[in-house]
């Protein structure tokens, strides 16, 4: 009835006053976090007019470099000015929070950083809900894990991480609700590295060595910012942990029975000369591609499984496997993760999800994906 009597000019106001803001501070901006903020600034008006929900961007950090506004970032964020050349401290941005009364506050975490994720706490302490592709906070101590969780459920603050296994698919979440609602996940199997997918697709299926595939993968942005975490299989274990611990096993990193791809001899080796040896790899992975048995691949291959009603009954490994090409796993193409979830009430089919399991454009579509469904619950 009022609203019949509103003004056309009144009515707009009355769209202004509803609309819920959420203020954003984006950690990170380099092949994922780059791509998220152009992905908001670029959604922005279309959000506004479908939810009424306006997503600003306040803040956007890197390791040394703070950039902050009172108006929302713009397509040229990339190259707005810094006010402070110099290092900058958390604070800056909590006070500028508080400074200008910014409320429904999310931190987004795009680093792969093990030490930033120490700040989540006193992120949430001071109003932040926290978005992360980073998978460091869900991997470290199950001690820390737990007292995140404690001090989320303290503040009424949300951690949402989707993009931690599977990149963009709808991974975390679906486990998540199947054991909410009470059923009984038996075993999760698969292929959860895109990197690791893309690098034993092509090298299975053509004739090219191994390190000139590597290179086209870390190219495409499907690595991790150091190869080496792929490589090594601590991805693909952190991975597994993090689905072991949404089904409330209590397990630790080093439960995760890893075989590590890369050779003796570049273990150990800096950086930069690991990247000028990665010739290193063809002989080895030569070898195990012709010693297969007729029509077989190579696939890296993570399972889940043991006694999953006792909370250290899991049994977690990671392994390189030849499989036949026409099975499930042998059929996967490009940068493709695979999961198979098998469950008491699916019985012998299992839940299959599969996609593009890498690669920045997607990760950061799933970190969008976490900032949208975190504002929905937001006032
Ligand atoms: N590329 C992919 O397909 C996927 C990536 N992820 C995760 O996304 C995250 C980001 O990956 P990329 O964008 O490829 O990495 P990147 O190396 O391109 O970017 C990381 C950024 O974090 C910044 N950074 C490092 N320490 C920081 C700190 N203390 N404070 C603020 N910023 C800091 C760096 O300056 C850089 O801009 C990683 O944790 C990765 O595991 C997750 C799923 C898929
Ligand atoms: N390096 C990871 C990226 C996503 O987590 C992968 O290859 O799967």
């Amino acid at each position: 009835m009022t609203q019949t009597i509103v003004k056309a000019s009144q009515r707009i106001d009355l769209e202004k006053i509803q609309k819920k803001k959420i203020n954003l501070v984006v950690f990170g901006h380099g092949n994922v976090g780059a791509l998220l903020i152009d992905q908001i600034i670029a959604s922005r008006g279309e959000i506004i007019r479908r939810k009424n929900i306006e997503l600003n961007i306040f803040a956007i950090a890197n390791s040394q470099k703070l950039l902050l506004t009172r108006d929302n970032f713009s397509e040229d964020w990339r190259t707005v000015k810094c006010e402070n050349e110099n290092s900058y401290s958390i604070e800056d941005i909590t006070n500028f929070a508080k400074r200008f009364n910014l409320d429904n506050l999310i931190a987004i975490d795009n680093t792969a950083n093990s030490e930033f994720v120490k700040i989540y706490p006193y992120l949430i302490e001071n109003g932040f809900n926290v978005v992360s592709s980073n998978k460091i906070a869900n991997t470290t101590e199950l001690s820390f894990y737990k007292d995140l969780r404690k001090k989320l459920k303290d503040h009424g603050k949300e951690y949402l991480y989707e993009t931690n296994v599977g990149a963009g698919l709808p991974l975390v979440d679906t486990i998540k609700l199947l054991h909410l609602s009470g059923e009984n996940i038996t075993r999760i199997k698969g292929v959860f590295s895109g990197s690791l997918s893309y690098l034993f697709n092509e090298f299975s299926a053509k004739d090219e060595l191994f390190s000139t595939v590597l290179k086209k993968a870390i190219d495409k942005g499907f690595t991790e910012p150091d190869p080496r975490e792929d490589l090594c299989g601590n991805d693909v274990g952190r991975k597994l942990l993090i689905l072991a611990r949404e089904l409330d096993l209590h397990n630790e990193i080093d439960d995760v029975k890893i075989e590590n791809l890369i050779p003796l001899s570049l273990r150990l080796v800096p950086k930069t000369e690991f990247f000028n040896s990665l010739n290193d790899f063809d002989v080895p992975f030569h070898i195990k591609r012709k010693n297969q048995k007729k029509d077989h691949v190579l696939r890296y291959v993570g399972e889940l499984r043991g006694d999953l009603s006792k909370n250290d009954g899991a049994i977690l490994d990671v392994r390189l496997l030849s499989v036949p090409k026409n099975s499930m796993l042998g059929q996967l193409k490009g940068s493709d993760s695979i999961f198979e979830i098998y469950t008491e009430s699916y019985g012998k089919n299992p839940i299959v999800i599969q996609g593009a399991g890498a690669g920045a454009a997607v990760t950061a579509r799933g970190v969008f994906g976490d900032i949208l469904r975190l504002s929905d619950k937001l006032n």
